[in-house]
């Protein structure tokens, strides 16, 4: 299906999108994005910036914009950031311009694996867990509504979950 020649991954913060979508692109042969470097690629500041000085609601408008300009694209990898989705402009988009596999984790393994990180400005705060149960409430429907597939990743490694991720596809 030449329409549908992008994958676009979509899922919680620490589900892997960043990690895997570079291994999916290059066992593919496909170009890999990623929303969240874009913006920084543009702004010439990094995330946590970019909410320190335009807000929440300023990141979201760029990375509805970043995500609008990437899916005109064709051959690409997509790794979104993980509140997207709440964007039905995005989530329309991404139905609409590839496949799109939401990355299923547990809020433990998003835990463990963001905790070192201090880049999600979301969860700088003394509570990270109670913010990520909250807002899988909130978003895992809108994943759910625009998935074409679900892939577990909790148990593999990342190159694992991107073959898998092939397999599944049928690519
Ligand atoms: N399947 C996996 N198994 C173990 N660690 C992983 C896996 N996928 C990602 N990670 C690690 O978890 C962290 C967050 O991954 P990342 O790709 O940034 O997630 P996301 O983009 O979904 O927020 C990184 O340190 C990454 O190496
Ligand atoms: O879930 C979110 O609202 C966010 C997820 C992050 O991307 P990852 O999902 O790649 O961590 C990043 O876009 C920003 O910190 C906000
Ligand atoms: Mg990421």
């Amino acid at each position: 299906m030449a329409e549908k020649r992008n994958i676009f991954l979509v899922g919680p913060m620490g589900a892997g999108k960043s990690t895997i979508g570079k291994h999916l692109a290059d066992e593919l042969h496909l170009e890999f994005y990623d929303s969240d470097q874009e913006i920084e690629r543009r702004t010439g500041a990094d995330i946590a910036w970019v909410f320190d000085l335009e807000g929440e609601e300023g990141f979201r408008v760029r990375e509805e914009g970043v995500i609008n300009d990437l899916t005109e694209k064709q051959g690409i990898v997509l790794a979104t950031g993980g509140g997207s989705v709440i964007s039905k402009t995005v989530r329309n988009r991404l139905a609409a311009r590839g496949i799109v596999v939401y990355l299923q984790t547990t809020i433990d393994k998003q835990v463990a694996r963001t905790q070192r990180d201090k880049r999600r400005p979301l969860l700088q705060n003394n509570d990270p867990e109670t913010v990520l149960r909250n807002l899988a409430e909130e978003r895992n429907p809108l994943y759910e509504e625009v998935a074409d597939y679900v892939v577990q990743t909790d148990d593999q490694s990342a190159r694992a979950v991107a073959s898998q991720i092939i397999d599944k596809i049928g690519l």
